[in-house]
């Protein structure tokens, strides 16, 4: 928990970013080895998790990442929502934003570092440690400045067909009222040249929540395309810093929720610590 204060702490300071006086003043704080990858870990023991997820857009960092931080009980921090939370407000802010994203491009790293940090420092008033985050870093200066205020224990790189990723982002509805998001896509691609066929079945909302169901803006053929091409260019030299680090774990999508789920948390070294969880409640 100290640890993590100490991140957001300094992150205060460090994400006040404008100035670029950052990394003179960055507080690196040495964490220990990765504990993701080799030996069944236990979580409660240590410090919260620092996950990042990475992956194109409709590939299903949302849903996975919000699963887990369920799971591990910490919060699931998607710079998406800030972006959203921030057009919904009135202001010159909203004005801005609102143009960049409904044309699929990316905030400034300067706002969208901004977003985060306020996020990070109302966690941290509330309690909160560790974190998921979702939709951040995506471009190396992002990355740098986060290396520059935190550890990293994981970065997961969730991967799906481009062909799949249009028809996920287009088949995407949120509840207005309870917030939950489901997919009417029905995903049925044809394995080819030694490549899996992928099936996804649709999230199909419950009754109640048919009748108020919304469409992202920034979910159209066009912007969706959009976002796609430039994720490949600003995002994916991200995975090649991270594998330099010893940090990336690449995880293929093997179908829907019903089959990725399980296999995701067995990559994690998960599986049986989601069985704990179940049997303690
Ligand atoms: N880290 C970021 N850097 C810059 N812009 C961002 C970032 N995160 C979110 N955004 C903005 O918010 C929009 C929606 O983000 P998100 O919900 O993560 O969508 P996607 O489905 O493209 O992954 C992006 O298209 C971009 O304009």
């Amino acid at each position: 928990m100290a640890r993590v204060l100490r991140v957001a702490r300094s992150s205060s300071s460090l994400f006040s970013f404008g100035s670029r006086s950052y990394s003179a003043e960055a507080t690196h704080v040495s964490s220990p080895p990765p504990p993701f990858l080799g030996a069944r870990r236990d979580v409660t023991k240590e410090r919260n998790v620092q996950w990042v997820f990475l992956g194109c857009p409709g590939v299903g960092k949302g849903t996975y990442a919000s699963r887990l931080s369920s799971l591990l009980g910490v919060p699931h921090i998607a710079t998406g929502d800030l972006v959203r939370d921030a057009l919904a407000s009135s202001g010159p802010l909203s004005q801005q934003l609102s143009e960049i994203v409904n044309q699929g491009k990316l905030v400034s790293d300067e706002i969208i570092v901004n977003l985060l940090s306020k996020r990070l420092e109302a966690g941290e008033a509330k309690g909160e440690s560790g974190f998921i985050l979702d939709g951040f870093p995506r471009t190396m200066r992002q990355a740098e400045i986060l290396g520059d205020v935190t550890d990293i224990d994981l970065v997961v790189n969730l991967k799906l067909p481009e062909e799949v990723l249009v028809d996920k982002c287009l088949g995407r509805r949120t509840c207005n009222q309870c917030g939950k998001g489901f997919n009417i896509a029905h995903i049925n691609l044809k394995g080819e040249n030694g490549k899996p066929g992928i099936s996804m079945d649709p999230l199909l909302p419950p009754p109640q929540c048919m009748s108020k169901l919304i469409t992202r803006a920034d979910d159209t053929e066009e912007v969706v395309k959009a976002r796609l091409r430039i994720y490949n260019e600003t995002s994916q030299p991200l995975e090649e810093y991270y594998r330099s680090k010893g940090k990336l774990m690449e995880f293929d999508l093997p179908g829907g929720i019903p089959e990725s789920w399980p296999r995701l948390l067995e990559a994690l070294r998960l599986d049986d610590y989601e069985e704990k969880q179940s049997a303690a409640a």
